[in-house]
Parts: structure tokens; sequence; C-alpha cells
């Protein structure tokens, strides 16, 4: 059996309360060294009195004055850091053998990179590290000998229906194409015409999945896939032209993968973020997750089509910056963060989040991306494009 000592980057949300309901599963599999949230500090407090982390990182020091308090009552000796550099700090210590990787958004890129640098197993869920900085980040893994594991279910779903040995080289694993499947999210059959007044409340409600509300809404604009098709081509190796996504709205089949031979390989299962995160962790056991059985009988049918772009513009902005690729990425996934926190504050509407994403990409930086230092550039030069069209709209 091995044992890990973790650290969970965004231990607060959705996947990092999900991370911890496994690992309580299994004490004597893991230790946590540490854990960090960002603002939720008595969440963060009861994760330290369950768990006993050696450090725990919050945003600033107001949350970290509030944290020591709040610790202090239960006589914690869990030791409290803050900043972004306290991040990178225990993602990279030594005495780490994994890191989950669960900040939201551009956040999560500096201290995954950190953990990669540092050649520890990443357990990947922050999609946008890999969407800003794929070309670099896979090159600091490798160099570095850190495995990366996917915990993105469509990722995780895929890296377990290929080969063992795959190294990257599809044709000689006989691989055609790696199918990502996608819900299609809570606005699959809403009139195109009802668009417009699409509120925040509405966007975040996914019909299968329990997420944080940048991903929900995401997945709600179909930019979700599109970040997961450029994930899915630097983790995979993947060529645009051989990346495909269909709508399966029952979130059953995680994503395939199309053998020469005429075989499609599927991983399934209830959708529960537990069960891709077990897989990871636990490897190479199987260990249990608390999720559901599949119940075939109740399932009724599965269904799949074709993503209409009319419907989700943000995909096709997606599919455009993959094949443009350079800084395209990086713009796209900038501007749709601004554009989501934007919508979620009230300040845009629904339909302006592919406006905004399709304006900032008429703006991208011309190149390769030779540093980690251009990527954070072209990104904060976006958020203050983004910011200025809201402005002007
Ligand atoms: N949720 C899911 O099922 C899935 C999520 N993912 C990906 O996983 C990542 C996390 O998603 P999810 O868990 O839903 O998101 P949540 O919003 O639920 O959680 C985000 C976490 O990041 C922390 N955080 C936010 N901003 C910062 C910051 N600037 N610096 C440091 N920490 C910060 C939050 O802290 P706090 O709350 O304390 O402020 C929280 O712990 C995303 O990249 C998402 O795309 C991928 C597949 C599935
Ligand atoms: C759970 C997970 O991995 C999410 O990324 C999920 O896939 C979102 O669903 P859709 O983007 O397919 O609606
Ligand atoms: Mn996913």
């Amino acid at each position: 059996m091995s044992v890990h000592t973790l650290t969970l980057l965004g231990s607060t949300g959705s996947i990092g309360t999900s991370t911890l309901d496994v690992v309580s599963r299994h004490p004597n599999r893991f230790r946590i060294f540490a854990l960090a949230g960002h603002t939720r500090t008595s969440v963060l407090a009861q994760q330290c009195a369950a768990h006993r982390p050696r450090y725990a990182v919050v945003a600033g020091e107001k949350e970290a004055a509030e944290l020591r308090r709040l610790l202090a009552q239960q006589n914690s000796d869990t030791e409290v850091l803050h900043g972004a550099q306290a991040l990178s700090d225990v993602a990279s210590a030594p005495e780490v053998t994994g890191v989950m990787a669960a900040i939201v958004g551009a956040a999560g890129l500096a201290p995954t990179l950190a953990a990669a640098a540092a050649g520890k197993t990443v357990f990947l869920a922050n999609k946008e590290t890999l969407v800003m900085s794929g070309r670099l980040f896979m090159d600091t893994a490798r160099q570095n000998r850190a495995r990366i594991l996917p915990v993105d279910s469509e990722h995780n779903a895929v890296y377990q229906v290929l080969p063992r040995d795959f190294n990257g080289d599809l044709d000689a694993h006989g691989i055609d194409n790696i199918i990502l499947t996608a819900s299609g999210g809570p606005f699959l059959h809403t009139d195109l015409r009802e668009f417009d007044a699409i509120t925040p409340a509405q966007a975040v409600k996914h019909p299968n999945w329990a997420m944080g509300q940048k991903i929900s809404v995401d997945s709600a604009t179909m930019m979700n896939k599109g970040l997961e098709l450029i994930e899915a081509h630097w983790l995979f190796s993947c060529p645009p032209a051989r990346l495909e996504a269909v709508i399966h709205p029952q979130s059953v089949i995680h994503s395939m993968v199309r053998y020469r031979d005429g075989s499609v390989l599927a991983q399934m299962g209830v959708p529960d973020m537990r069960t891709p995160i077990a897989y990871c962790l636990g490897l190479p056991e199987r260990i249990a997750s608390g999720a559901a059985k599949l119940d075939f009988a109740a399932l009724g049918g599965l269904t799949f089509h074709q993503p209409d772009f009319a419907r989700f513009p943000c995909l096709k902005l997606a599919y455009d910056a993959m094949h443009a690729g350079g800084f395209a990425p990086c713009v796209l996934n900038a501007a749709n963060e601004a554009a989501v926190a934007a919508f979620l504050r009230g300040q845009i509407r629904f339909t302006d989040i592919a406006r905004t994403v399709a304006h900032a990409l008429e703006h991208v930086p011309a190149g390769e991306p030779e540093s980690i230092a251009a990527l954070v550039s072209a990104d904060t030069e976006t958020r203050a494009r983004a910011e200025a069209f809201f402005q002007a709209a």
C-alpha cells in the first residue's frame, strides 16, 4: 500500500471537500501536510480539526488572524500561513509526495507549477493551468519527473481507458480519437431568445454535478468543454483534429477512446467526483470512494448528439483558440474568467461572456509563450481589456 503525504490546494472548495471525504475513508493511507483555502476560514478550521495538517494557508493577514483565532479554540498546533508564496511553498515542501491542485482559475497556476517543478505527483483538477501554460507546464513536469494524474472527470476517464504503457504516441497505440462527453449544461433545451435573461442562479444549477460557481457557469456556456479539449490536447499529446466533443446529457459515460480496430473504450459511473479522485489517490490500487453504484436498469437510456455552436459560441471560440495555439488559449482563459466573474456579480449578461471572449481573441500577442512571466502578462492585459469592454457595453 502506498502512503501519500498530501498538500491540498483549494481544500475548502468542491474538489477539496470531496478529496477530504475520500481521504477520511482511508486513514492509514494518507497524511495531510497542508490545507490551503482562501477566504472560507470557518470551513478550513473544521478541516484542520479533522485532519491536523502541519500548515494551513489562507489569502491574507485578515483571514490568517481569523483562522488563528478559530484554531486557538481547538488547541490546534497547525501553523497558519498566508499569501501566494505560501501556496507554492506548501506545494513543493520536501515532505510532500502528492499535491491536489484544486484552486479555481489562473490563481492555481503558480503553486501547481511549483509542485511539478519539485517533482511531486500532481493530482490535477485545475484545468486552467494546462489551458494557460500547457507546453511549459508539461515540459516542467517531464524535466522534473513529476507525475501528472488527471482528476477532471473526462480526462480521468480517458486515462483509465488508455493503454497502461501509453507514452503520448497515439499512432503507436492504435488510437484514432479521444472523445470527450459533455452534459450540455442547464440550457441545452432553453429557447435561444431567453439567453439574454439567464440569471447567475440559473446558470450555476448544473443538471448532474455539484461544483463550484465558476466551473458551473463554464458548463452552462460549454466553455468548460472547450477548456477540457485544450487540457486533453496537452495531457495526452493529442492533435486538435483528433479530439472530439459529443453531448451526452446523462453524464454517465465520462469520456471515450476510439481505437483503430473500431473498438471504443469508455469509462462509466455515477456523476460523483469522488470516483476520479479516489482513482488518482489510490493508484495503482482501486480504493473505495463512497460513490453510489451505477444502476443500469434505472438509467433508462444514454443519448448523444453534436454540440450546436449557435447555442454554445464559447465552445467554438475555444476550438479556434486551440487551433491557433500560442497565446490564444491563455487569452481565452483570462477573458472567460473575467467575464464569468462579471456575470456572477450581475455586471454583464450571460450572452456577454462569449462577446467578451471573442473581443479578447482579437488581441492575442504574436509568437509562442517562452516563459510563465509572458503568460502572466498576457493574462493581466486581457483582464484589463475585458474590464474596459464591460464599461463600454
Ligand atoms: N468541482 C468539480 O466537480 C470539478 C472541478 N474541476 C476544476 O477544479 C478546480 C476547482 O473547482 P471547484 O472545486 O469546483 O471550485 P470551488 O470554487 O468550489 O473551490 C475553489 C477553491 O479555490 C480557492 N481559491 C479561490 N480563489 C483562490 C485564490 N486566488 N488563491 C488561492 N485559492 C483560491 C477557494 O478558497 P475559498 O473558498 O476558501 O475562498 C476554494 O478552496 C477548477 O479549476 C475546476 O475547473 C474540474 C473538474 C470537476
Ligand atoms: C465533473 C467534471 O469533470 C466537470 O468538468 C463536468 O464535466 C462538467 O460537466 P459538463 O461541462 O460536461 O457540463
Ligand atoms: Mn470535467
